[in-house]
């Protein structure tokens, strides 16, 4: 799936520079009626930066894209691109939008959608001829290009409606939920087809459900919840800000515990808590600060008479973080 040496996409810029912002975004809100969907979101992605936003149903994500890609009018707030208000001549051309819902005709072909949405984004027939042949061979879909979009696996037509989208050669890419119903190979073709652009400089935005996606395919993750930001920074910078030091600790002694396990270790001022279920050798408890409690939990282990058999430190992982910011699964 490289570009190849006929590749139209312009050469990526010699050095992409983390200090010029793609898109920067201060106190938007959209009001639906009474709902505000969007209450005074601020946020900046740089040049070639890959930004995942994560939430809950209804947390505003596709609003926001909705409102970046100008399919819904913000009630208040600034976008700029590049610098340049989103609204001035020929900005929003900087911009391609991948929509949730496929946005494709089942009864034209691979290649005949690529043209139509071509046509739609105002791209010349000559420019438009090698776009065309480029996203065929990016999506991979060469061999389909003839065939009606009707019989196209969910994957497939993903690709495809992410070629539709960024046929103009977007600096910037917004991607409400590219993986949403396909299958993880698939999943990895989409995010190997991203990687591919933001080699070339593209700049991504996208959301997502997928926890695993955000944490491995993205330099910055955003976390909104009822219409806010709540947290912004790398996956480092959240943990650090929000579990901290604190590890769930999956533990096993060497035999059935007779009564709850009593922990004094953690912290000065909190008070002793019981750890484990009677009858079970197994038990799972959350610590402060493994640099401090660990050890004196293996202590409270032993003074109660029991040694440990084998023990798990778990890495915190975006989960925990969303679970400690929401108070909820993300699937909630
Ligand atoms: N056109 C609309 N008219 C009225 N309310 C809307 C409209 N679009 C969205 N909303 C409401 O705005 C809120 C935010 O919705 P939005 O779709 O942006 O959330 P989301 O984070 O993308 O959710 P999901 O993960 O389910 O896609 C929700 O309460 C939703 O019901």
């Amino acid at each position: 799936m490289q570009c190849g040496p006929n590749c139209p996409w312009p050469s990526p810029p010699a050095v992409i520079r983390s200090d010029i912002f793609a898109l920067q975004i201060a106190n938007l809100r959209k009001r639906y009626r009474r709902l505000d969907a969007l209450r005074g979101v601020d946020f900046a992605l740089s040049e070639g930066e890959r930004l995942a936003f994560l939430g809950p149903n209804g947390a505003g994500k596709t609003t926001l894209i909705r409102c970046l890609a100008g399919r819904t009018r913000p009630t208040e707030g600034q976008i700029l691109v590049f610098g340049h208000p989103i609204n001035a001549p020929g900005v929003r051309q900087s911009l391609g939008l991948v929509p949730q819902e496929l946005a494709l005709y089942d009864d034209l072909t691979t290649r005949e959608n690529l043209r139509a949405f071509g046509k739609f984004h105002g791209i010349g027939r000559r420019e438009l001829r090698d776009q065309v042949e480029w996203a065929l061979e990016w999506t991979g879909l060469r061999d389909r290009a003839d065939d009606l979009l009707g019989g196209f696996s969910g994957g497939m037509k993903r690709r495809v409606n992410l070629a539709c989208g960024v046929l103009h050669q977007p600096r910037i890419i917004l991607l409400d939920e590219p993986t949403v119903g396909v299958d993880p190979q698939s999943r990895q073709r989409i995010f190997a087809m991203l990687d591919e652009l933001n080699d070339r400089g593209a700049s991504i935005l996208l959301t997502t459900h997928h926890l695993d996606e955000a944490q491995q395919r993205s330099d910055r993750i955003v976390i909104m919840d009822q219409g806010r930001v709540i947290a912004d920074g790398t996956i480092e910078d959240l943990v650090r800000q929000t579990v901290g030091k604190s590890r769930m600790i999956k533990m096993r002694v060497d035999r059935p515990l007779e009564s709850p396990l009593v922990f004094h270790g953690d912290g000065e001022h909190v008070a002793p808590r019981s750890v484990g279920v009677a009858g079970q050798d197994t038990f799972e408890t959350r610590i402060d600060d493994v640099t401090v409690s660990l050890g004196r939990l293996i202590q409270s282990v032993r003074h109660s008479g029991y040694s440990v058999s084998d023990m798990e430190v778990q890495s915190p992982s975006l989960h925990h973080v969303f679970l400690h910011l929401t108070g909820h699964e993300l699937r909630d």
